[in-house]
């Protein structure tokens, strides 16, 4: 079975390239290279079994289509598996991001088996290597691209704050278009100001509540507007207000029962997973 490794240096922060790689705007086309990527409709990040179009050149002339599904999506990485087609019988793809002192190391490995015996797999060391290769170099391009375009977006931040095993979360009640949905506390990085700056600053605006800022949440969150979301736990810090909705319809702590059921803005719901992960009680995470 034909294994391919390859690997590649992505300077950039692990939570923006892992957006950059799921992120459906990274899946351009690419004719000059031959292959032409496109992830099926919708906003954002692509999720778990979703979905990818491709065609490739694989001799002058003569593309094949391939479809792949992402079968696990997570912080490190994704895995895929495309449908049979009329050259592969299976077709397996494994994303690694790796942080380094300089930058992503993204490990690409491809396996697949050919069909057609002995003759598939003379065809496969003439031409099926480096048609991989020419794919795999082709997305690298791409993700150096997007993670550079999403690395200099502007930012909103949001707070993800937990007490007692409850996410708290806000209802907007403007613009028209999204209010009444979900979402979490926070806003844009104004200039001069750092992520953790700016969450202060608009958890007071929002709630009338001061809050200490913990860690990264999840891969950043490519918006409609060309801004990128970038989420941070947090907890309410000691001798804080009760927060309040100051500018929102309301305010609610939700459990991870609930989590799921809210009308969250689309970007937050590609988050879910990791909103769960902040609400499970640490020692079911153990073992
Ligand atoms: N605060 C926040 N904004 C979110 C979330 N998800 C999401 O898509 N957004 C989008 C909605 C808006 O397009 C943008 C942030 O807008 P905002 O209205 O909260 O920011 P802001 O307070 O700085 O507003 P403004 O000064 O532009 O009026 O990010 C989220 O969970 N929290």
């Amino acid at each position: 079975m034909p294994v391919l490794r390859t690997t590649a240096l992505v300077d950039a922060e692990p939570e923006t390239v892992a957006a950059a790689l799921r992120d459906r705007r990274q899946f351009v086309d690419d004719p000059a290279a031959g292959v032409r990527m496109r992830a099926v409709d919708g906003p954002g990040l692509l999720g778990a079994d979703e979905s990818i179009s491709f065609h490739v050149r694989v001799l002058p002339g003569v593309w094949i289509p391939l479809r792949t599904v992402l079968t696990e999506v997570g912080a490190s990485g994704f895995r895929s598996r495309s449908r049979p087609g009329p050259f592969f019988e299976r077709l397996e793809h494994q994303v690694t991001l790796a942080p380094t002192g300089a930058g992503v190391l993204v490990t690409d490995e491809v396996s697949w088996t050919t069909r057609f015996g002995p003759l598939g797999r003379l065809v496969d060391v003439l031409i099926g290597r480096r048609v991989a290769l020419r794919v795999l170099g082709a997305r690298e391009r791409a993700l150096r691209d997007r993670a550079r375009e999403l690395g200099a977006a502007r930012r909103v931040v949001g707070a993800a704050i937990v007490r007692d095993g409850r996410l708290l979360t806000q209802r907007r009640s403007f613009p028209v278009e999204v209010a009444g949905r979900w979402e979490l506390p926070g806003g844009r990085v104004e200039s001069g100001e750092t992520d953790w700056d700016a969450l202060r600053r608009e958890c007071a605006e929002e709630l009338g509540a001061e809050v200490t800022v913990l860690d990264r949440v999840g891969p950043d969150l490519p918006l409609p507007g060309g801004s990128v979301l970038r989420l941070y736990e947090a907890v309410l810090a000691e001798g804080s207000a009760e927060p309040t909705a100051v500018e929102h319809q309301g305010l609610r702590w939700v459990s991870g029962e609930e989590l799921d059921g809210l009308d969250w803005l689309d970007a937050d719901r590609i988050v879910l997973p990791e909103l769960h992960a902040l609400l499970r009680p640490l020692d079911s995470e153990v073992g």
